[in-house]
């Protein structure tokens, strides 16, 4: 297709989605990103290179609740790809629904050499740690994604916050290669299937900002993972039950998962088996609140992170692609950087 009159370089893009959960993945456009870790590569991205997560993820060319993917070189050997995600405020250290949909892309691009049927191994490096992807292949086509992620703990339970305009609350802090606070959504009242998104978002952005300045947060592999992600807020339905569980994530800054959230849902089953509410290999379906999209959970191993006893979670989902494009700049748009309406 023929390119509109435009200055500078064009960003070409895939853009898939994973439960309703958008992935636009960054196929060209990009400067080099230095850096000799994923790591470093994600600090280098936010300190160099945040005008060009502005123009893919914000306004007129994304939106709010836009997500994005930056495949990049990973200093571990058996990484097939590196990545790096991107959202309304900055990089994540891990996202569920994007493996579950650069499973698919790697394949289908063919990042990986030989496809195996029925499944495909994809190693992908993300910056909290090395996640396993297994694609479904089968004449040809993807489909189906699972990923084994990086080791999974509660952080802490029971943990009491003064959240303005609710008073006392109590939350559970758990880690699925981001850290998330868990919270049913009854005791404010509110259903996470039925009540209205922006009073769920009010009530997950209180929680998320009391947890920040309440709870000190420690990871035992890098101080680049110790940060809250979010807060999801959940049905409350814990205990083990062949029933879908819903979970809603509101993360980054107020943004809202279509998808019941890969790296929330591995959090959270870390924090059931923490709990005795789930035990190895008990398969739980988690029902986005949002879209009513559904992934699968389930404890595989137990492993330890430093101090921490943790588990190795399995999740699985499917992504679908939407489209592709090339996106361009006029040096004369003064709103080509990028804007966002709340
Ligand atoms: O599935 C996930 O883990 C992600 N979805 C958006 C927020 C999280 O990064």
């Amino acid at each position: 297709m023929e390119l509109p009159p435009h200055d500078g370089d064009k960003l070409s893009v895939v853009d898939m989605h994973t439960g309703g959960e958008p992935l636009r993945i960054i196929l060209s456009g990009y400067p080099d990103v230095k850096g000799d870790s994923v790591l470093a590569k994600r600090r280098y991205v936010r300190e160099q290179l945040d005008h060009l997560r502005r123009v893919l993820m914000f306004e007129p060319r994304g939106h709010y609740d836009m997500y994005g993917a930056l495949i990049v070189d990973s200093e571990k050997p058996e990484a097939d790809l590196g990545v790096l995600f991107m959202h309304n405020e900055g990089y994540s250290t891990m996202c569920g629904h994007a493996v579950i949909a650069l499973g698919r892309f790697a394949v289908d691009y063919k990042l990986v050499k030989e496809p195996q049927s029925p499944e495909t191994q994809v190693n992908i490096h993300c910056p909290c740690g090395l996640v396993r992807a297994y694609v479904e292949y089968s004449h040809g086509k993807t489909g189906g994604v699972r990923f084994l992620s990086v080791p999974a703990f509660a952080f802490a339970t029971d943990v009491m916050i003064k959240v303005e305009g609710y008073g006392d609350v109590t939350v559970d802090i758990s880690y699925g290669g981001a850290f998330y606070a868990f919270v049913d959504a009854q005791r404010f009242g509110l259903d996470v299937t039925k009540s209205k998104t922006r009073d769920l978002v009010d009530v997950a952005t209180a929680v998320t900002s009391a947890v920040k300045s309440q709870v000190r947060l420690s990871h035992p592999v890098s101080d680049d993972l110790a940060f809250l992600y979010g807060t999801i807020l959940t049905d409350g339905k814990d205990n083990y039950s062949t029933d879908p569980t819903a979970n809603i994530c509101v993360f980054a800054e107020a943004q809202v998962d279509r998808s019941p959230t890969g790296s929330g849902v591995t959090a959270r089953v870390a924090l059931q088996f923490h709990k005795g509410l789930i035990q190895l290999n008990q398969t739980r379906t988690f029902k986005s609140g949002a879209t009513g999209s559904l992934f699968t959970g389930k404890a595989v191993e137990e492993t330890t992170c430093g101090d921490f006893k943790a588990v190795v979670v399995e999740v699985a989902g499917r992504a679908f692609y939407t489209g592709v494009s090339c996106f361009v700049q006029e040096a004369e748009d003064n709103l080509t950087q990028g804007f966002l309406l709340k």
